[in-house]
């Protein structure tokens, strides 16, 4: 087992099962004082490595871990003040503490979007144990454009693989055909 490659702090001795009965927890972001709480009344889905640039990562990690629960299980609870979106032209509206930089929650405001009703969240923000554990790793090229090297990516797939985390560049194909049927829905090439 390579113990150089760091994929995340969540997955790197292991990928641990999450909870059948688990309901959710609480978000809180890293300041030390009024940090940001965010409940989430969900269990998550789709979670998943992200190696994309946009999704936040703790320190040292060269991917996020991020999944989703519908946008409803989602509550502001403690200063909510702090937060403010990242990048208001995104697909994604992250909405991240303005102090420590950690996101709380991804939320997508384009009601014609695949994914519209569902929140993007880091459970590792909770302290709370038995979230559904991460499936695979998407965008996993992407990693470079945040400074990995190239040649280090067969390593990066080889560790992501032996953690059962199957890498794709982009996302699984489970969730590439949700997004085409919407689409081909949406544009009328499938009837239903
Ligand atoms: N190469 C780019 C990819 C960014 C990207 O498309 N990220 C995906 C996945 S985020 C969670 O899975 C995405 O859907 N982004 C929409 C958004 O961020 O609004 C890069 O690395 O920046
Ligand atoms: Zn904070
Ligand atoms: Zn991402």
């Amino acid at each position: 087992m390579s113990k150089t490659i760091q994929i995340h702090p969540s997955v790197d001795h292991g990928v641990k099962p999450g909870a059948p009965d688990f309901v959710g927890g609480t978000l809180t972001c890293k300041c030390e004082e009024a940090p940001v709480r965010v409940a989430v009344s969900s269990q998550v889905a789709h979670n998943h490595a992200c190696g994309c640039t946009k999704c936040w990562k703790p320190d040292g990690a060269t991917f996020s871990m991020v999944a989703v629960v519908p946008r409803e299980k989602v509550e502001v609870r403690e200063n909510g003040d702090k937060l403010a979106v990242v990048d208001a032209g995104a697909t994604i509206q992250r909405h991240a503490c303005k102090a420590c930089g950690v996101h709380m929650y991804g939320r997508i405001e384009n009601s014609s979007h695949p994914f519209y009703g569902l929140d993007f969240i880091h459970p590792e923000l909770s302290a709370e144990a038995g979230w559904a554990e991460p499936e695979f790793s998407a965008f996993v090229s992407s990693v470079i454009e945040s400074g990995v090297e190239p040649e280090n990516m067969g390593a990066i797939r080889a560790r992501l693989t032996e953690l059962g985390l199957t890498p794709y560049d982009c996302l699984s194909p489970a969730l590439m055909d949700a997004i085409a049927t919407h689409v081909a829905r949406a544009s009328g090439a499938l009837a239903r």
